[in-house]
């Protein structure tokens, strides 16, 4: 279980999360939502350490580790596994050189195989560079390269971020699929529609740096006043 007590983090003496309390059980998936600049990517980055921004206060801890200040890679030696907003994939080498190089054994993990079964797609351009696949197929990519770390906490910053819907589709497939399996998913989102249709709970970011909101996703999509007052829908 992910458990995360009274996080805060800044950007130099900005202060953009004041006090963040929030859990991800393994199976389960919970979307992380707000508007534009409350700092869900902030809370995602501080989870999975990268920089910026800086910690300030408060615990992360993450099947019974206190990885509040632990390196990202030691982060990810512990099964986390991150999914950038922007998917970040190395332009200049192929889908096949793009899994291969996160490649991390487990018994019983996720291999080249497994990803490519799981994105066909993915097997198709295996000899694509990076720079050369839609935006799609650099989302599941960026995926695939999450999976092969064989993260058991897979934490996704807006997958659905500048996709047509047919691709947004596939990534809410794919999501259900990791659903109920031993990986914990935390998944930051703008589309609400996904968020709903996937997330079992939701947390969302207010302007005090908190957590306005928090529910089960059923809960949320039968509430209009907090979708209009928190998310401007
Ligand atoms: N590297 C940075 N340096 C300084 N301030 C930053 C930095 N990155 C983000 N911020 C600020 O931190 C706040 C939270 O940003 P963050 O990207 O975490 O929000 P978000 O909810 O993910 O927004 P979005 O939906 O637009 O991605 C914003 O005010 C943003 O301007």
């Amino acid at each position: 279980m992910l458990s995360i007590e009274n996080l805060r983090c800044a950007y130099g003496t900005a202060e953009i999360l004041r006090g963040i309390d929030m859990d991800v059980h393994v199976g389960e998936v919970v979307a992380l939502l707000g508007r534009n600049g409350m700092g869900k990517t902030s809370l995602v980055r501080s989870v999975a350490g990268t920089r910026p921004p800086v910690v300030s206060g408060g615990t992360i801890r993450w099947a019974g580790t206190d990885t509040t200040h632990a390196p990202s890679h030691e982060r990810a030696r512990l099964g986390m596994g991150l999914v950038p907003q922007g998917r970040h994939v190395f332009s200049s080498l192929t889908v096949h050189e793009n899994l291969t190089v996160a490649a991390r054994r487990r018994q019983n993990g996720w291999d080249l195989d497994e990803v490519y079964a799981f994105f066909p797609r993915l097997q198709e351009r295996s000899r694509s560079r990076g720079r050369n696949l839609s935006g799609g197929e650099q989302q599941m990519l960026a995926i695939g390269r999450a999976l092969m770390t064989n993260p058991q906490l897979l934490l996704m910053d807006e997958p659905s971020e500048g996709l047509a819907p047919a691709v947004i589709a596939q990534i809410r497939e794919r999501i259900q699929q990791l659903k109920g399996s031993d990986i914990a998913v935390l998944l930051v989102e703008q589309n609400l529609g996904l968020a709903l249709s996937v997330a079992d709970r939701v947390y969302i970011l207010g302007d005090e740096g908190r957590v306005a909101w928090h529910g089960q996703a059923s809960e949320l999509e039968a509430d209009d006043d907090a979708q209009q007052r928190l998310l401007a829908v």
